[in-house]
């Protein structure tokens, strides 16, 4: 069903704030034919009852299932689109060998254009199936693949950010996969975000990226030429910062100094940048990070094969980083931003109660880390938009309507819900964790259904 120019009715789930979900029982929610969010309200409010009869005069109210939620769409914070051909593979190894074994290979096979757009299409389907309504993409050092990635979004109406891997450092990039020099890495970032301004249609559904692989994989001259280009065109920035104890050690051994000050020296460090993983940040490079206003995309799944620790969210949050979720595939073996929320709870469990038995109980684990499913909620829709500034998230007038109808009683279910056990405040928890994509009957962007089996999609 395409809710452009629609009144919907129904139960929708949002989390607009870390600290709690608000449930909009029986609401209307009043989408224009740009996809934008005109009205919310609910019964109690004032003006309800007669946006119900004028919609059902117009013939333009849809009313959703008893039982149906609709949620805000997912965020993907952080994710690499083409790394998904070895989604579930090669976790044996530590990340600098992961890196050379495996991803450095199949990321040198996007020059071919054919297998780029075989692969990127499957991908960006196979998120939308899953609610990822926002992707901010990693694509390859190629700036003719990483276009077509864009173009990709733009035709199957993936909101996405998308950017050219720069990495150009002969110590830590093998020959056959770097770019041919710090200024040939500037221009492919500088094209790319003319080249995807000009997308035929980009009404700025898709953005470009400027995106240093992370400090090791790039020279100083590379990391200086893009924070200039950023100081130019105020383009969005990601990076991986302080992911494992081998990447934070290496960047101090060479700068004396952590990624999270040395990305802020060369100009990376902005209201527009998403620092992935940060696992290893100081209580002064969350200072640092939260007083630039940059955020950080928690991947708690690849944390547990390549980061070496927990990432400690609840400390970034109380000194006021801003944080959302990311799968950061294939890093992490699941495409799924449920996954990812509810690999987020469960880290931050264990990183709470601390994970070996013959330590002593007082002194095995973090106390206070836990997080529960609202805020991990929040994360994979709010927050991911706040980190990226964008309009969606949550369902207010002025947003657009990026959202997943969520159907208990659809072919294949895994959530089960029980009319005599369950109520209305049970749902999300009960969603988060057990629902899986047969359950994701429709997933709109914008307004337009762009997958789910009620969409046709
Ligand atoms: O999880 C990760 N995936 C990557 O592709 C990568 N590159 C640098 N650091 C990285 N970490």
């Amino acid at each position: 069903m395409d809710a452009r120019g629609r009144t919907i009715r129904g139960r929708f789930i949002h989390a607009p704030r870390p600290d709690g979900i608000e449930i909009l029982s029986d609401a209307l929610v009043a989408v224009d034919e740009r996809g934008t969010i005109s009205a919310v309200s609910t019964p109690a409010e004032s003006g309800h009852a007669d946006r119900l009869s004028a919609a059902r005069d117009a013939g333009t109210l849809v009313e959703l299932p008893r039982r149906a939620s609709v949620l805000p769409g997912f965020v993907d914070l952080h994710i690499h689109a083409p790394q998904y051909p070895q989604l579930g593979k090669a976790l044996d190894v530590p990340l600098e060998i992961w890196l050379y074994r495996y991803t450095f290979p199949l990321e040198a096979r996007y020059a071919d254009l054919a297998f780029a757009e075989r692969s990127y299409r499957l991908l960006v389907g196979d998120l939308l199936a899953g609610g990822t309504t926002t992707a901010l993409y990693f694509a390859t050092l190629h700036g003719e693949a990483t276009l077509l990635l864009a173009a990709i979004c733009l035709e199957l109406g993936q909101r996405a950010l998308v950017g050219k891997v720069a990495m150009d450092h002969p110590d830590n990039c093998p020959a056959f996969y770097r770019d041919a020099d710090a200024d040939a890495a500037i221009e492919g970032t500088r094209a790319l975000i003319r080249e995807v301004g000009r997308l035929e249609g980009n009404d700025g559904l898709v953005h470009a990226v400027a995106t240093p692989r992370f400090i090791p994989a790039c020279t100083d001259a590379l990391l200086e030429g893009l924070g200039a280009l950023v100081g130019e065109c105020g383009c969005h920035v990601q990076t991986h910062c302080s992911e494992s104890d081998w990447a934070h050690g290496y960047v101090l051994a060479r700068h004396g100094r952590t990624d999270a000050e040395m990305l802020d020296r060369f100009g990376l460090l902005t209201r527009r940048t998403v620092l992935a993983h940060s696992n290893f940040l100081t209580p002064q490079d969350m200072n640092r990070v939260a007083a630039r206003g940059a955020a950080v995309a928690h991947c708690p799944l690849s944390n547990a094969y390549f980061a070496n620790s927990v990432f400690p969210l609840r400390a970034a949050l109380a000194r006021g980083v801003r944080v959302g979720l990311g799968t950061d595939i294939s890093g992490g073996p699941i495409s799924s931003m449920l996954d990812a929320q509810r690999m987020a709870i469960t880290a931050s469990r264990m990183l709470e109660t601390g994970v070996d038995p013959d330590v002593p109980a007082e002194r095995r684990g973090r106390p206070g880390s836990r997080i529960d499913v609202p805020l991990a909620f929040h994360l994979a829709t709010a927050g991911g938009a706040d980190a990226l500034d964008l309009p969606v998230g949550s369902f207010a007038a002025g947003r657009q309507f990026d959202a997943i109808l969520v159907d208990p009683d659809a072919p294949g279910s895994t959530l089960r819900l029980f009319d005599d056990v369950d109520g209305e405040e049970d749902y999300l928890e009960k969603i988060v964790h057990t629902a899986t994509r047969a359950n994701l009957a429709t997933v709109w962007v914008a307004g337009r259904p762009v997958a789910g089996a009620a969409s046709g999609g």
